[in-house]
């Protein structure tokens, strides 16, 4: 089908799960809308990160419960089955198979052209379609990028030929590897570190900092530190990898040189070092933009640099927060601003409003599924502080609570709350500990509905749950 043109309302290029939700938004708004995608509806997100990761992750966590349980502690000693886990993974990611969510594309009546998405000009989409063809797509009101993003690689000799693991050689491997270095010591690091140790491989994390987890509170990372070494993994801090090589061949071992001049051997080394956008191949520079720039945003989510605001980022390619819950707010969000702006109607931008995603900025949630778990929002103390505000930090000791004893024999947990002095607000929260993941929530409607702390301490927590920890913090904070 060559040199055909459609003209819609809304082209988005990127069926991820950020693009998915701003196609429907836009959609259920009256505008016609078309998604562009190059691989698999549903994107990085379902096949090879959130989805296929917590699928490892869970029988990890679930018998780390299990064996702080008397009465099911024997029961959860052994190894896990990998085979029966790998094979749950496969399910959770749909065996890398998109009819589920094309299905849903077609239940909300969106088109979906398949194929490398490119801008050309403004307003203007062209694809190259699988078979080499082209579909030219027009955009009456808006272009909304949401192609997001893959692994970032540090230029080190020798790593094209080691052909190293990345997030999605992680999250899909078929074969658990015997030595498994893990290069970085942010999210995908510790995630994967946790899986890899529990599923048999003997894990040496190569961490650069002095830290695990360094975006989060210092707490996090150490409790998380301890736990990966209790369960075997090496863990170690103030190191880099300066070479690479396999020896003897492509199925050989890996060699890695670090900077004290000693080399490490495995069987397969991840760098989880961090995402780049995609946006090297869209056609930047067709409108303006330099190829491969991450692409920064107003709160409405219109790309800055672009004249006449018909070009949206949604999702990772905007380096907003990298995370898909923050990504498909910012889809509803940007769907709704798109919608109002072709309507003509008034736009409800003060922070807060219907149309800008204020969340961004300091409400953000995120829950890190190791054992410990971490879940957090807005700001760790380090970063109120440097905001200049009046701040105390909290702290309390989670399995002082009667929740925490009876979840779990001797429970280790931590909470710290930052509280704003000035306002009598929440800035930030963070909780370290089994089972805290499905605690953040709560944390969330505190931070971003800036609910005053006189008011939190009508907020009943039951009795005996793990939530009672705010009940705790409130009083020691109250003194
Ligand atoms: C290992 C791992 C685990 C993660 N776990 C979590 C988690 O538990 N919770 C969480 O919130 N976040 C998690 N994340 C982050 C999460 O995956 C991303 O924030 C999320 O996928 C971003 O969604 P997106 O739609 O912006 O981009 P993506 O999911 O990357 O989707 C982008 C889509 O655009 C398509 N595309 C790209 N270029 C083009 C083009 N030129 N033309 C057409 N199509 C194109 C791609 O094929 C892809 O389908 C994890 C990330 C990793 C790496
Ligand atoms: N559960 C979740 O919510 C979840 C899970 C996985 C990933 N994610 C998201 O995906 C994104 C990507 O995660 P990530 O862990 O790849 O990135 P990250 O930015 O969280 O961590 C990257 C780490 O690699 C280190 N690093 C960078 N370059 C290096 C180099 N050359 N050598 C050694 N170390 C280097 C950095 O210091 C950092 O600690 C994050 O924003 C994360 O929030 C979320």
């Amino acid at each position: 089908m060559d040199d055909e043109t459609r003209t819609y309302d809304v082209v988005v290029i990127g069926a991820g799960p950020v693009g998915e939700n701003v196609a429907e938004r836009t959609r259920s708004g009256g505008l016609s809308t078309v998604i562009v995608e190059s691989e698999l509806v549903g994107g990085e997100c379902s096949f090879w990160a959130c989805m296929p990761s917590k699928a490892l992750l869970r029988p990890v966590i679930a018998r780390a419960d299990a064996r702080r349980v008397p009465g099911l502690a024997g029961l959860a000693a052994g190894p896990l089955d990998a085979h029966a886990v790998l094979s749950r993974r496969d399910t959770v990611a749909a065996n890398w198979k998109d009819d589920g969510q094309v299905a849903w594309l077609n239940s909300v009546n969106l088109d979906l052209v398949r194929g490398h998405g490119r801008l050309d000009g403004p307003r203007q989409v062209t694809v190259t379609t699988p078979d080499g063809g082209t579909v030219r797509l027009a955009a009456r009101h808006a272009v909304v990028v949401s192609t997001g993003t893959t692994a970032a690689l540090p230029p080190l000799p020798g790593i094209d030929d080691v052909r190293p693991w990345i997030s999605r050689d992680a999250t899909s491997s078929k074969d658990v590897p015997g030595r498994l270095l893990v290069v970085g010591g942010g999210v995908v690091a510790v995630e994967m570190a946790t899986v890899w140790q529990a599923l048999g491989s003997q894990v040496t994390m190569l961490v650069r900092g002095s830290g695990l987890l360094p975006k989060m509170e210092p707490f996090a990372g150490e409790m998380v530190t301890d736990a990966l070494r209790e369960a075997g993994a090496d863990v170690r801090f103030g190191v880099s990898v300066t070479a690479l090589s396999r020896e003897g061949g492509p199925e050989g071992e890996v060699r890695a040189v670090l900077d004290d001049g000693s080399t490490l051997a495995a069987d397969e080394i991840l760098f989880a070092t961090g995402r780049r956008p995609h946006t090297g191949d869209i056609g930047m520079e067709t409108v303006g933009l330099k190829p491969g720039d991450w692409l920064p945003t107003d709160d409405t989510l219109r790309v800055t640099a672009i004249e006449d605001g018909w070009l949206y980022a949604t999702g990772d390619v905007n380096h907003r927060a990298l995370l898909t819950h923050q990504g498909k707010y910012q889809g509803r969000i940007a769907g709704a601003a798109i919608v109002a702006r072709a309507k003509g109607e008034p736009l409800d931008d003060a922070p807060w409003g219907a149309h800008v995603a204020t969340a961004d900025h300091g409400a953000v949630p995120q829950v890190v599924f190791t054992d410990p778990e971490v879940a957090s929002v807005g700001l760790t103390l380090e970063e109120a502080e440097r905001s200049g505000r009046s701040v105390r930090a909290v702290d309390y000791e989670i399995g002082n609570t009667a929740g925490a004893y009876v979840y779990a024999e001797d429970y280790q947990g931590k909470a710290r709350m930052i509280v704003d002095l000035d306002a009598g607000i929440l800035l930030g929260v963070t909780f370290v500990g089994p089972g805290v993941g499905e605690l953040i929530y709560s944390a969330t409607v505190a931070v971003s509905g800036q609910v005053p702390l006189a008011r939190l301490w009508h907020a009943v927590p039951a009795y005996p749950t793990i939530s009672e920890v705010w009940l705790r913090l409130l009083e020691t904070f109250r003194g």
